[in-house]
């Protein structure tokens, strides 16, 4: 391992040796005073005194305990359980002793205040605690242990917010206590505190502190009584970005430097490669010591070692600092069919757990055999078993490991999870020589369990899950690399925060010259992504005035976002353009002063049009803020170049895309004169299909202006090079909402809209469905406005439908029948002969078997709906019995209501149109009058006047009951 994969030796060796370095002083997982406190090497020296404690229904207990207070102590608590999964369980295996809640327990105020505050201070020393004024104890439980009392190993849940350790102070006992080994154990350590010594002292106190995610068990007692106080170690106030210990880690800030210099030089010698691809070399993982879970998880509480060391990575300005909660997650089928995990585990399956060899060193390193699973050779063949339930497991099903938080510096990072850090070739130290199995980067016992029996199609299965919180670095001269292979939405939080940044610089720099440009200055808001001013002078040159270099990585940023959208497809890891906002974000972002600012005056708007021309080809223009970001950018920008990619994506896109279209070319934010060009574009992509010259609307770059004139890669299948007659091609194309909206525009829009009124109109009147369209149209306000008007395109439209109206009209009201014309019942001729014939009644017999049979028929073919949707109306019943059942049919006025209010209606829609004419003849009347002119013309007289009486004889109102008849098919 004395080179990297980049050919530059050692910068990998470099980087470990520095970051071993920032080991040196940090604080201890656990803290322990043995016996008095005041003889303890660690505590400040001072004699600790006992609290005044008091219990509830009991009153002041004096300490040492006494055997009445002891006993009435037991009496009051109640048998301690143990957290286990999400719930909690009382299993003396794991756990005996008897507890007394907080709330029954008093301390008085002055020890809470001094002593306590005295011991928490310490104990954070001890620790590594950073910011430690902020850490406050609250008390938990009182614990007694009697004779067997004892906790196996476990770690304490963080029990409430803030809380990161747990404190144990242990209370003079009269006689004291034997047996009872406090263990804690981490990363391979075990400190062991021998509670017994001292424990009848009267003036003894003893306590340990350590983090909570420690494994601890507290070995039986074997004779006499424990007391404890246990307190959660809280922390009250957010902490800081760790920063490193002031004095004493220079030697170690420079070698870090020095390793990522190296680094740096070693990734600019060798080739990028792809660019949505992560190059293996572009980032190291280094895994925290201690357990982290995604709540606790944050820079501010870091827990002793890893705050040091992260410390001291924040503090390399070459470097950027993120952590991760990563997760491994193994399932095995299970082989025993029998085995039974709830009983094994109620059994206390767990000896593999606990052990109680007697290993009284402290301080000493052990081996980590509590393992997930051991291993076992049965006949040759490798057996496993899962420790703490026994079960034999089979075929591991999956392994597979995935990130479940990230967060930089400034918060949580969802966007940089894409980059699925495999950690078998990315922790530092790890590659190449098999250091870094990922089973050994988890360790080796899991922190949760799952099994799930037998279900539908698999048998039991046993999953694990391991978490490890790692520290991720890379050069911040790379970051755009990096954050290129997460996808564009980690590139653009990069950019957006240097751009905020850069906000707060010239905010800051204005308040510093208030002299000047002042009054400008007051006038002119801080540049925001979504309103960029005008002048970008003020913004500097570029970004290489920026203070402290925060400059440096926006045009590596700024071209990231112009590859990803030109993106090799299924580059993006994950991320991908469709998703949230991120074209508008990215536009904005490009059109930010300090972005022009630094492409200058000739290369003004260059990423910007990039952008434009990439997403417009992939036909990414589906989302409403990127349409108002463009017309943001556009009047931002005033390039003509840009307006020209503008009215092209507009051309393009007119028909796949018609309500961004029209939303873009009514953007208010959009200059008034594109409008208009986009209007056009519109309109003629839409109707006139090309046909270049029509008022207003034409324009050249509508077809083949801007940058992006390709054409051939046009994903929605339109092809607006092409002249499409009117009510054609696009047109045809669009749903009734969109021809109502387009219709404001033309009646009652922007000039460049109205313009194509007349073949707005043409359009309409040549679709097929033209009448379908008209009644919606008519009643749009601007339509009817201008039909009122006596526009003369419009007004085409209200005689168009007057005529089909009045064709309707001139047929006169329908007149009651039985006939149903239209009925339709394929299988049963005889039935439909009859729903078309004027009788009203029919008995249908012999077709049956069964009653029931009759029945589903009816309900088949007489049920809900039935009729109405095949033409007819009428109910049906089933009498009599096996094959003698029949079906009595009864026809009703329901179909003939409905076309009477059809009729109604059409009179009423011919009243409307005709007062939108400006024409105040009685509808019936008049368009009788012209139907009959119409007639008589054509020398036909199909039609009754309106109004004549109906003819009654047509309409049996009842029929005699003789005359019923059964009609029997055979
Ligand atoms: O009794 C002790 O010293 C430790 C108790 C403990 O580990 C717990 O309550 O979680
Ligand atoms: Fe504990």
């Amino acid at each position: 391992m004395a080179s990297t994969s980049s050919g530059s030796p050692g910068w990998q060796e470099r980087l470990r040796d520095a970051v071993a370095l920032a080991g040196s002083q940090h604080g201890s997982f656990a803290w322990i005073v043995d016996g008095n406190y005041e003889k303890s090497e660690c505590g400040s020296g001072a004699e600790r005194r006992l609290p005044s404690l008091s219990v509830r229904g009991m009153g002041p207990v004096t300490l040492p305990l006494g055997r009445e207070s002891a006993a009435a102590l037991l009496s009051a608590g109640s048998p301690a359980p143990y957290g286990h999964g999400l719930s909690t369980v009382l299993d003396p295996e794991v756990r005996r002793s008897t507890q007394l809640d907080a709330a029954e327990v008093e301390l008085d105020a002055g020890w809470r205040e001094e002593e306590l505050a005295g011991i928490v201070a310490d104990a954070c020393a001890a620790l590594g605690v950073r910011s430690p004024s902020s850490v406050r104890a609250h008390l938990y439980k009182l614990l007694l242990y009697e004779p067997g009392g004892h906790f196996r190993p476990h770690r304490d849940t963080e029990k409430e917010p803030g809380m990161f350790g747990t404190l144990v102070v242990q209370l003079p006992v009269a006689g004291g206590h034997e047996g009872g080994e406090l263990r804690v154990r981490h990363a391979g350590q075990v400190r062991v505190w021998r509670t017994a010594a001292g424990s009848q002292e009267p003036a003894a106190l003893q306590c340990a502190a350590f983090y909570a995610d420690c494994e601890h068990e507290l070995t039986m007692i074997t004779s006499g009584l424990r007391a404890a106080l246990v307190f959660n170690l809280v922390r009250t106030a957010p902490g800081a970005v760790p920063r490193p210990p002031p004095q004493g880690h220079t030697g170690a800030a420079e070698a870090l430097m020095a390793a990522v210099r190296a680094w740096e030089a070693a990734l600019a010698a060798a080739p990028e490669g792809a660019a949505a691809r992560l190059r293996p070399d572009a980032l190291r993982a280094i895994p925290l010591v201690h357990q982290y879970t995604e709540t606790n998880l944050s820079f501010g509480r870091l827990k002793g070692r890893d705050a040091e060391l992260v410390g001291l990575l924040c503090d390399c300005e070459a470097l950027e600092v993120h952590l991760a909660l990563i997760a491994r997650n193994v399932s095995y089928t299970v082989v025993d069919e029998r085995w039974e995990y709830e009983r094994r585990k109620r059994c206390g399956f767990s000896d593999a757990l606990y052990d109680d060899s007697g290993d009284d060193d402290e301080d000493e390193d052990e081996d980590d055999e509590e393992d997930g699973d051991e291993e076992d050779r049965d006949g040759g063949r490798e057996r496993s078993y899962d420790s703490e339930t026994g079960a034999e497991l089979e075929d591991c099903v999956w392994d597979r490991v995935t990130t479940q938080l990230w967060l930089s510096r400034q918060g949580p990072e969802e966007e940089l999870k894409a980059l699925e850090l495999d950690l078998t070739s990315v922790t530092l130290g790890g590659c190449g020589d098999g250091e870094a199995q990922v089973g050994g980067i988890f360790g080796a016992k899991p922190d949760r369990r799952e099994y799930e029996g037998y279900t539908g199609n698999t048998g039991p299965e046993l999953a694990y899950w391991y978490y490890r919180a790692v520290v991720v670095i890379w050069p911040r001269a790379r970051g755009a690399e990096v954050r290129t292979a997460a996808g564009v939405g980690a590139v653009l939080v990069a950019l957006e925060r240097l751009l905020a940044e850069r906000d707060r610089q010239l905010q800051q720099l204005q308040l510093q010259q208030p002299g000047g440009d002042e009054a400008e200055a007051a006038g002119e808001p801080q540049h925001q992504a979504s309103a960029p001013p005008r002048d970008p002078g003020k913004h500097g040159k570029g970004p290489e005035d920026w203070e402290g270099g925060a400059g440096d990585q926006l045009p590596q940023l700024v071209a990231a976002v112009g590859r990803l959208a030109e993106g090799r497809r299924g580059a993006f890891a994950g991320e991908s353009w469709e998703r949230g906002d991120l074209p508008a974000r990215a536009l904005r972002a490009l059109v930010s002063p300090p972005v022009l600012a630094w492409e200058g005056g000739a290369g003004r708007g260059a990423s910007a049009l990039r952008l434009l021309s990439a997403l417009a080809r992939s036909g990414a223009v589906r989302s409403g803020s990127f349409i108002a970001a463009i017309a943001s950018a556009a009047s931002a920008l005033s390039v003509p170049a840009f307006d020209d990619a503008v009215v092209a994506l507009v051309a393009r896109q007119a028909v796949s895309q018609t309500e961004r279209c029209l939303q873009l070319a009514t953007e208010a934010a959009a200059p008034e004169e594109l409008r208009g060009r986009l209007a056009g574009a519109l309109m003629e992509a839409l109707i006139s299909g090309g046909d270049a010259g029509s008022g207003g609307g034409g324009d050249a770059a509508a077809r083949g202006g801007g940058d992006d004139s390709s054409g051939s890669d046009v994903t929605d299948g339109s092809d607006v090079g092409e002249p499409v007659g009117a009510g054609n091609g696009g047109f045809a194309a669009l749903k009734l909402d969109q021809v109502v909206t387009l219709s404001k525009h033309v009646c009652a829009g922007a000039a460049a809209f109205r313009a194509h009124l007349p073949a707005f109109c043409a359009a309409v009147l040549g679709r097929p469905d033209c009448q379908a369209l008209l009644p919606a149209l008519l009643r749009e306000a601007a339509v009817a406005e201008a039909v009122r008007a006596r526009e003369p395109h419009a007004t085409r439209l209200a005689e168009a439908r007057a005529a089909e109206l009045e064709a309707v009209v001139a047929r006169g009201r329908p007149v009651p029948s039985w006939e149903q014309p239209e009925a339709r019942l394929p299988g049963y001729p005889q039935v439909e002969a009859f729903l078309r014939g004027p009788e009203k009644r029919m008995v249908l017999a012999g077709l049956w078997k069964r009653r029931p049979q009759a029945q589903s028929w009816v309900d088949q073919h007489f049920g809900c709906c039935a009729g109405t949707r095949n033409g007819y109306s009428a109910t049906a019943r089933a009498d009599g019995v096996g094959t003698r059942a029949y079906v009595t049919i009864v026809k009703d006025h329901r179909l003939h209501g409905e076309r009477v209010r059809q009729y109604e209606q059409t009179v009423a829609e011919l009243e409307e149109v005709r007062a939108l004419m400006g024409d105040s003849r009685p509808t019936e009347a008049a368009a009788a009058a012209v139907q009959s002119g119409a007639d008589s013309a054509a020398g036909a007289s199909r039609s009754r006047p309106a109004g004549r009486p109906s003819k009654r004889a047509n309409v049996p109102k009842a029929e005699p009951r003789s005359k019923r008849r059964r009609t029997s098919s055979t």
